[in-house]
């Protein structure tokens, strides 16, 4: 792997989960940009987002996204990181895109088993799963405009590794 591979979905997609496992299997670096966000902030999303507003957390994010981005290595994003027209070139120019792609039920489901408060405040202020939905219908398209690769995020994580090696001819273990 000479370029980085960048993970984008929707909330809950698998971004942090499946790079966490691919990062293994290929003995790449990893990072998440939420994390890595959060630890230099010294703050939580949700509090940058009540102390600062979104305007804030998004300006923050696109600095992390560049400063995370070096050599190879797996970088898991936020969900929101496409809604930038500059964010979405950047990462396409820099290494492969790949859209972990799940309906809103399978995402639904699975924030509600795991909502993480402090790493997800409301976007919309509306029930999740009117928030999924409603968010997912305006960001499919940036989606996949931004992406090299459209993965089935809804299968179990292993399998969703493997179809992302098999798509990108990657040489790790399988
Ligand atoms: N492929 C998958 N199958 C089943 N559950 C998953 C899968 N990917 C992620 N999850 C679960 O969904 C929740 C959100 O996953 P996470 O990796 O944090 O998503 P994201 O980073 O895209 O928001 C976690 O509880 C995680 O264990
Ligand atoms: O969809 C979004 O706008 C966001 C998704 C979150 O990341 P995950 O996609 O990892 O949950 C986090 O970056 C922030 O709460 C904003
Ligand atoms: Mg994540």
């Amino acid at each position: 792997m000479t370029q980085p591979i960048f993970l984008i979905g929707p909330r809950g997609c698998g971004k942090t989960t499946v790079g966490l496992e691919l990062a293994r299997l290929c003995q790449s670096e990893f990072v998440d940009t939420d994390h890595w966000l959060q630890t230099h902030a010294g703050k939580s999303i949700a509090e940058i987002v009540e102390l600062e507003g979104w305007e804030s957390f998004r300006a923050r994010e696109t600095a992390t996204l560049e400063a995370v981005t070096a050599g190879s290595g797996i970088i898991a994003t936020g969900g929101g990181i496409i809604l930038s027209a500059y964010n979405r070139q950047f990462m396409r120019e820099k290494g492969t895109v790949i859209y972990l792609c799940a309906p809103v039920p399978v995402l639904v489901e699975r924030l509600e088993a795991f909502p993480e408060e402090g790493q997800r405040p409301t976007l919309t202020g509306k029930p999740i799963s009117e928030e999924v939905s409603a968010v997912l219908a305006e960001r499919d398209a940036l989606y996949r405009e931004a992406a090299h690769h459209v993965v089935d995020a809804s299968l179990p994580p292993a399998q969703v590794v493997q179809n992302i090696v098999t798509a990108l001819h990657l040489a790790c273990a399988s």
